[in-house]
């Protein structure tokens, strides 16, 4: 028997009225399932419409087409029921609570008071228990956030540019945490304008541009798909040491291919960046249109 996937939606579109009176089409038919335990990012340039999937995803806007189910439910339900919180971009602290403070409110209201340690302590905030939220860092006051969605204990947590404003120890730690999180069988749904960090931590990215999803697979895949020009093999394994791939044994594959009229043999993976700026620089005609 197939599981009830953590998002479906189909069809999804969601248009608004621009002041001038005009209809912009932010999500236009967006098809989308994501099964439990999965971590997907959600890559796109400004506007591409992933803070408004997000928000669909969430109950914070009704779509203007198409349905979305998350683990089965109105997203609405789902929220209320505490299988799916979210740490977003926008969205106030309380500044005169300390964070062990707004921790308690929190959990409080969710009738979860047994929920507080757990989520102190799994999102770094006990060293700063005591400390009051203005006196927080933008990283601190966004790990708080993540203490704050982690409260419920939901099955699907939905992070907006989670790690704006954290330095790069930091976010690294925020990942692991989120990584330990997924493996335990929660999913994992961001968008992000960090290409690495889709790269690094992300199984599935979706691309988005101009409300429509232009490519959603493996990351390694999205990344192939555009910056197919990297030829990669595997080694045999007693080639590959600790520090990389024997300099002798890379000579003779130069040196073999050389008559192939193939020269510069170079290991290394297309990155996701340029994937992300093909994307952006192609119309989504064009690329749909791509043969590489
Ligand atoms: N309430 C609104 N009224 C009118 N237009 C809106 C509204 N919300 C979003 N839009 C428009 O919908 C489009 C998609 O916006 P959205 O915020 O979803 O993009 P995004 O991918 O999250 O962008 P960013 O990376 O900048 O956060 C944009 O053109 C935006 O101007």
């Amino acid at each position: 028997m197939s599981r009830t996937p953590a998002i479906h939606a189909t069809g999804l579109r969601k248009q608004f009225r621009a002041t001038d009176g005009s209809e912009v089409v932010a999500v236009d038919d967006v098809d989308l399932t994501v099964q439990p335990g999965e971590i997907v990012a959600f890559l796109g340039p400004n506007g591409a419409g992933k803070t408004t999937t997000v928000d669909m995803l969430l109950g914070l806007t009704t779509p203007s087409g198409g349905t979305v189910e998350v683990y089965g439910e109105a997203p609405g339900r789902a929220v209320a029921t505490g299988r799916v919180s979210a740490v977003m971009q926008t969205g106030g602290l309380l500044n005169d609570f300390t964070v062990l403070e707004t921790v308690q409110a929190i959990a409080h209201l969710h009738g979860r008071r047994d929920r507080v340690d757990d989520a102190i302590e799994r999102a770094g905030l006990a060293p700063i228990a005591k400390r009051r939220v203005q006196a927080c860092s933008g990283g601190e006051q966004q790990r708080l956030k993540f203490a704050l969605a982690l409260v419920p204990d939901p099955d699907l947590i939905i992070l907006d540019e989670p790690t704006t404003g954290m330095d790069v120890s930091t976010r690294q730690s925020f990942w692991e945490t989120m990584r330990a999180d997924a493996a335990e069988g929660r999913t994992i749904v961001f968008a992000t304008h960090y290409l690495a960090e889709a790269d690094e931590f992300a199984e599935r990215t979706i691309l988005m541009k101009s409300g429509r999803i232009v490519q959603d697979g493996r990351t390694a895949d999205v990344r192939a798909a555009f910056g197919g020009r990297t030829v990669s093999f595997q080694p045999p394994a007693e080639f590959v040491h600790a520090d990389g791939i024997d300099p002798d044994w890379l000579a003779r594959v130069s040196a073999a291919l050389e008559p192939l009229g193939i020269s510069d043999v170079e290991v290394s993976s297309a990155s996701l960046e340029a994937a992300f700026l093909a994307l952006t620089a192609a119309d989504t005609h064009e690329l749909e249109g791509a043969d590489r």
